[in-house]
């Protein structure tokens, strides 16, 4: 069946990164409103699937209210920890998220490489450790504007991704997100073509260490300065397949606009 998977097959994916914003009962409202805002829009979330990733704090009151409503919307971690359990103050482990439904967790974000040292090796086995609990890893790589200088738009996020990719579990689900970060928050959103370019780049690593067939079902997602503007132009390109969103995933009817973008799927 292999040569029957093609790009058109795999569902996008809009992940909304609050970082550190939305305290539980923001997150509640934001939640419920962005339900609200798609059902009255009619999305059909079987063309682009929907996930928000809050605080920590935020996950059991965002499960609950997911669980009760019925909700279609997934929700995630935007980290975890490499252990499982143990005197790791601080730290939250994949089991912990497991168990409030998580379906996702964020790997490798550069606000973590930047700010708390994460390396690859780092960012390999907290992989592995998502995969050991059945999270999905979102898979963050991207290069700055002084490896762009130097080393072009490919070379750090195809180094990043191959460390990454060891800590992968045979036959388990992965997500990468390209996200360069000068794009990051700086209004300042990488071209289409270049977002294709480079994803093309982390599609064929997926390839070369996980087979072929891994590679055409893999999702990879673009994010910096995503808006409901520019939406269209990256979701039009062949190995995008949807984005990672944080300033504007906290903006409501901007999140539902990039959010009711829908590549066609299954044509
Ligand atoms: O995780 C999301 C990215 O860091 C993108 O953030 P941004 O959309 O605010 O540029």
């Amino acid at each position: 069946m292999a040569d029957m998977i093609s790009q058109n097959q795999r569902v996008p994916l809009i992940a909304g990164n609050w970082k550190m914003n939305l305290d539980h009962l923001q997150s509640i409202a934001f939640v419920q409103k962005l339900a609200w805002t798609l059902k009255d829009a009619r999305h059909d979330f079987a063309t682009a699937e929907v996930a928000v990733f809050p605080p920590f704090t935020d996950l059991r009151s965002v499960q609950t209210l997911v669980n009760a409503d019925d909700l279609p919307i997934a929700f995630g971690g935007q980290d975890l920890s490499a252990h499982d359990s143990g005197a790791y103050t601080g730290e939250i482990s994949g089991a912990f998220l497991k168990a409030l439904d998580t379906k996702y967790v964020i790997v490798g974000h550069s606000e973590r490489r930047q700010y708390h040292g994460e390396t690859d090796a780092d960012i390999a086995a907290k992989v592995a450790a998502a995969h050991r609990h059945g999270i999905v890893p979102i898979i963050c790589v991207g290069e700055t504007a002084e490896d762009l200088e130097q080393h072009g738009p490919s070379a750090v996020p195809v180094a990043q991704l191959r460390v990454a990719l060891e800590g992968a579990a045979t036959g388990s689900d992965i997500v990468v997100a390209y996200e360069p970060v000068w794009a990051i928050g700086s209004g300042l959103a990488a071209t289409s073509e270049q977002a294709q370019q480079v994803c093309a780049a982390l599609r064929g690593v997926v390839a070369e260490v996980l087979g072929d067939d891994v590679a055409e079902a893999t999702r990879i997602l673009y994010g910096g300065s995503v808006k409901a503007s520019n939406i269209a132009g990256f979701m039009r390109e062949a190995d995008v397949d949807g984005a990672l969103v944080g300033g504007a995933s906290l903006l409501l009817e901007e999140f539902a606009s990039i959010v009711r973008f829908q590549k066609h799927v299954g044509t």
